[in-house]
């Protein structure tokens, strides 16, 4: 229960909703906080909203991101928390605004307080497991992700601590208040499980730079694959309007040349603000919650940031290394004579090394599963070292080499020794799990804590991506090898 309905880190925080409404926001009047099925406190629906509706605006100073402190740098305070930022990895963006974060929740005062106090005093990611429940995962590549933000987090607390140690307390940016490992973890995971990239300000090119943001109250909805709202970002009609009229008055009285009207409106277009709203895509029935889709991610990236795994991901996969013995192991296991895998010849090589598989700094990581169901250059490097006609291959496009909907490209003996090879594969993967989904869901049934319950979850689900992987190629050999039948027999 605890990780479903976490404490909130005031015991009874301010009215959120409220919070939003006297700062200038609007928040539709059937739009209230309440407990959300089994995902904790979630935005509900007190009457049916009709589609379109507008169902939250932010205003811009609203939103909790990095940026002001970038750009006001220089004084001591900032300049610290500036200089702690650079030492974050942008893949762990989540800890350079989890600063911001941290130093708000130290500030007396802070104007963001009314959202801060009420975010969950824990979260319930892979980062705080025990070491058992990592464990547990029983998947190398989410296992190194989970050690690799703890490292992270064990080498920053000293880093930060460093940097901390002689400062005046008017410097200290966390209000003089210590920042370990632990506190690091928490901000670093508020961000990632509720924060959004958005479009920051306009850039001279005509592109937007995105902005991770903190989006107070917005960030109370919940995930679904199949929403009923949606963020948008909207240029402020005001902005818009001045806009407007400033060109009519540069034109009308010809008060400057052509070139530099060119120069004034691109820097106004700069300036133009983007409203954060929320809108209803569907109609929304009454107690119903509000969901959004937070993208289309897998299951160890939904772990990792959020703390939850979906059943039956249509994005989930698994990965695997791409590597010779093995795929010659997978191959002879599917009944392919002398597979060379482990020795592809020159032109086989050649065509490797374009998709990455060989030559220098190649990408050897490929994924089973999820949209694609066979990483396109995993199943180009089947077909191609599983020919042993150079001209067949070479009139071949290495893009339909790498779609799974051309149908056998290199022939159906080569397509069945393709497919054959990834069911293969996909047996050895199973077998790398400890454990079988029958034990692990006996293990649930028993009752389990709420880290061994998500971890079980998890390798259950990894499990099922793999036979679900198996079953729709089966299909497809089935498919195959009657065709073949018939052409044989024709
Ligand atoms: C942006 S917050 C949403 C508000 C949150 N439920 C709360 O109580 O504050 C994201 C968190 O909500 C929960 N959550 C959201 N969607 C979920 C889903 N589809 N399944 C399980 N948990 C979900 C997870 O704990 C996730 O880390």
């Amino acid at each position: 229960a605890s990780a479903s309905y976490p404490a909130r880190l005031a015991p009874h925080p301010p009215d959120l909703i409220k919070w939003v409404r006297r700062e200038g926001g609007f928040v539709h009047e059937a739009v209230q906080i309440a407990q959300d099925s089994s995902f904790g406190l979630g935005l509900v629906a007190s009457e049916e909203i009709p589609k379109g509706s507008e169902l939250i605006v932010l205003p811009e100073h609203l939103p909790l991101r990095f940026g002001s402190i970038e750009s006001d740098g220089g004084d001591g305070v900032d300049s610290v928390l500036d200089d702690l930022a650079r030492l974050v990895p942008e893949e762990l963006w989540a800890m350079k605004l989890g600063l911001k974060l941290l130093q708000e929740r130290a500030k007396t005062g802070s104007f963001w307080w009314p959202y801060i106090s009420s975010l969950p005093e824990t979260f319930n990611i892979p980062i705080f497991f025990p070491g058992e429940d990592i464990k547990n995962l029983q998947y190398a590549p989410l296992l190194y992700q989970v050690n690799k933000r703890c490292r992270f987090l064990l080498d920053f607390e000293k880093e930060v601590k460093r940097a901390l140690e002689n400062l005046k307390p008017n410097d200290h940016p966390f209000g003089g208040q210590s920042v370990d490992a632990s506190s690091l973890g928490w901000a670093m995971s508020a961000v990632s499980s509720r924060a959004f990239r958005l479009y920051g300000k306009k850039l001279r090119g005509g592109n937007y730079n995105d902005i991770p943001m903190m989006l107070p109250l917005i960030d109370m909805c919940n995930h679904s694959f199949n929403p009923n709202a949606a963020i948008v970002q909207d240029q402020d009609n005001r902005n818009m309007k001045m806009l407007v009229k400033v060109l009519f008055y540069c034109c009308f009285f010809n008060v400057i040349p052509e070139f530099s009207i060119g120069i004034a409106v691109e820097d106004l277009l700069i300036e133009i603000r983007l409203s954060i709203q929320v809108v209803a895509e569907t109609e929304i029935k009454e107690n119903d919650g509000l969901a959004l889709n937070y993208g289309c991610l897998n299951n160890d990236l939904f772990l990792l940031d959020y703390g939850f795994v979906i059943p039956s991901n249509p994005y989930d996969c698994i990965e695997l290394k791409y590597d010779g013995a093995l795929l010659d192991a997978a191959s002879m296991a599917a009944g392919v004579s002398s597979p060379n895998f482990s020795a592809p010849s020159p032109w086989q090589k050649e065509i490797l090394c374009q998709l990455r598989l060989d030559g220098e700094a190649p990408l050897l990581k490929v994924c089973l599963g999820g949209s694609e169901l066979v990483e396109g250059r995993l199943l180009a490097a089947l077909r191609v070292v599983l020919a042993d006609d150079i001209e067949t291959v070479q009139k071949q496009d290495l893009n339909k080499l790498k779609s799974i909907s051309a149908e056998a490209p290199l022939g159906i003996a080569n397509e069945l020794a393709a497919f054959r090879t990834v069911i293969a594969l996909c047996v050895i993967a199973l077998g790398h799990f400890p454990t079988k989904i029958m034990e692990d869901e006996s293990l649930l049934s028993k009752g389990v804590s709420d880290s061994t319950e998500l971890a079980i979850q998890f390798r259950i689900q990894k499990k099922w991506t793999i036979i679900d992987v198996m079953r729709n190629l089966t299909r497809r050999v089935k498919l195959l090898a009657s065709k073949e039948t018939a052409t044989a027999q024709g």
